[in-house]
């Protein structure tokens, strides 16, 4: 785990009908993550962590995204965290938004008795220090933005979220439409402990439609 504090963790996914999502795709977008300098990788399914983990040693934050409501949740269930310790992941991620049908905190203790770290996906000040007073090893702003009554999701960073989980101890990955250079930079100024950037990398489609809305035609 410490390999990751004070780095950048790449999360390299795509969703169902992405003309990315391949398990073969992803590893080769991971290994490009790792020789450009990501200190971890964040991978969803077991599929792709074991296509990762053909190609890089990188630790990898593993999750599984189930679809439940408005928006996929992120590893619900013991079983499917079991599977992501089983692909190779060195981390796992858990929704611990009231949104997930999830366990709660005794998912905390599942990952824990699969000899692993948790990083608790949360979107709010409260859900971060629960997850935290329960266990988990690192609270992630994933999800702030994303829960029903956060929408819509605003354009920027919830860098609010990660000052105030820092201020109080707890120990932050800054994750969630993170951009730019000066966000990563704010985010660990605010006290991150790591800072995970997704679509900005490995999204072509997301950072095509950005520039060309930018030309006149
Ligand atoms: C809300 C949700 O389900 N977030 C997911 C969590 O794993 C991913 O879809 C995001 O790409 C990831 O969090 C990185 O964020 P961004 O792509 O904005 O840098």
């Amino acid at each position: 785990m410490g390999r990751l504090r004070g780095g950048l963790v790449v999360s390299c996914q795509a969703p169902a009908g992405h003309p990315l999502r391949d398990p073969e795709v992803i590893a080769r977008l991971a290994e490009c993550a790792v020789l450009g300098g990501a200190a971890g990788l964040r991978v969803n399914s077991a599929a792709d962590i074991t296509a990762v983990r053909r190609r890089t040693g990188a630790p990898v934050i593993g999750l599984h995204k189930v679809r439940h409501g408005h928006r996929d949740v992120i590893t619900p269930t013991a079983e499917l965290a079991t599977e992501l310790a089983a692909a190779g992941a060195d981390m796992i991620a858990v929704d611990l938004t009231p949104e997930s049908p999830g366990p709660g905190p005794a998912l905390i203790e599942h990952v824990h008795g699969l000899g692993l770290p948790v990083m608790a996906d949360v979107s709010t000040l409260e859900e971060g220090l629960a997850a935290w007073d329960a266990g988990a090893d690192v609270v992630g702003t994933t999800l702030s933005g994303y829960t029903a009554r956060q929408l819509p999701t605003p354009p920027d960073p919830d860098l609010g979220l990660v000052e105030a989980l820092a201020a109080r101890g707890v120990r932050v990955a800054a994750e969630g439409r993170y951009r730019t250079e000066e966000q990563v930079r704010r985010a660990f100024g605010a006290g991150a402990w790591a800072v995970v950037v997704g679509g900005a990398i490995t999204d072509p489609i997301a950072v095509t439609r950005r520039l060309a809305a930018a030309t006149p035609r």
